[in-house]
């Protein structure tokens, strides 16, 4: 048993509170940073606002490479924002060091609460990947990358029982950065107020109680666990168990803490091509 559950109301709201714990600024213009950092649309040539569904917001944004290579991995996307905050609109800050080295970078919109739940955005997440795979069928790799809300999507998209779908995508690695893999803990906090989950529907979309799943059908995938100095002790361990979950469940998973960030300049920090974790996403996809 975590120490979650011995936690105070207001113990466990700060433990999930992951602007209050930057070393870089206060609670507010950590945020607020964020949201102008994220709203920086990259200069490539895009393709805005395909359907990958019929329901409202079920729709990506594509950066595509000026130039064309044989060898064109693909990146998907799932944005942060606890599944209530941010869109895909916010996530083409990450597409220009990757777009520039010949990477086709996908942003995924889901519908986010309180319009969707999260039964819906699970499914969404996993009929995008269902969709972008049909769509661009000649791609050397198909690679996943998710911030917080977007790192348990990712998770659960790796989890996916993919016999009930058309296809089953061979997902060649996956960078999950600062997420939550077990949902149980936020029940009681403000997180899960405009969510409204039960424990029934945290525990179903807790990729922590989805291993086997991920071992049958991610067993050749590449998996980083990467987690920000800064953030809270409850999102570090959130992090520091999956990942040894998955070590000793045999998958290929490695731990990247990254020194002198938070919960959100972890992240923000994608457009620079030097950045640590740049380079690390760009030698998993064969381009550094
Ligand atoms: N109450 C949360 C808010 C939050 O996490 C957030 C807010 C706006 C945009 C993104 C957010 N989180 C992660 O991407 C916090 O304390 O940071």
């Amino acid at each position: 048993m975590s120490d979650w559950r011995k936690m105070s109301k207001d113990d466990l709201e700060h433990q999930f509170s992951p602007s209050s714990w930057s070393h870089r600024m206060s609670a507010d213009d950590v945020i607020r940073a964020h949201v102008y950092i994220n709203k920086a649309r990259s200069v490539t040539q895009t393709l805005l606002d395909v359907p990958y569904g019929d329901g409202d917001g079920e729709k990506l944004d594509v950066y595509v490479p000026s130039s064309s290579s044989p060898d064109v991995p693909l990146v998907i996307y799932f944005h942060g924002g606890y599944w209530q905050f941010l869109s895909k609109n916010e996530s083409g800050f990450l597409a220009v060091p990757l777009v520039q080295r010949g990477v086709v970078v996908v942003a995924v919109g889901y519908s986010v609460a309180p319009k969707g739940d999260m039964d819906l955005m699970v499914s969404q997440v996993r009929r995008s990947v269902v969709s972008v795979v049909q769509q661009y069928s000649h791609i050397s790799g198909l690679y996943l990358c998710g911030h917080s809300a977007g790192a348990h999507l990712a998770a659960m998209v790796l989890s996916t029982d993919w016999t009930q779908y058309d296809i089953s995508p061979q997902i060649k690695g996956v960078f999950l950065v600062s997420g939550i893999y077990d949902l149980q803990p936020i029940l009681s906090t403000y997180v899960n107020e405009p969510l409204k989950m039960t424990e029934e529907v945290a525990i179903r979309n807790s990729p922590s109680h989805f291993l086997p799943q991920l071992k049958r059908s991610s067993t050749s995938c590449d998996i980083i666990v990467a987690v920000a100095q800064n953030d809270s002790p409850e999102f570090r361990k959130q992090s520091e168990e999956y990942f040894k979950a998955l070590e000793s469940a045999g998958l290929r998973v490695s731990f990247e803490d990254v020194p002198n960030t938070d919960h959100f300049n972890i992240i923000e920090q994608l457009v620079d091509e030097n950045y640590r974790l740049t380079k690390l996403l760009l030698k998993m996809m064969g381009k550094s």
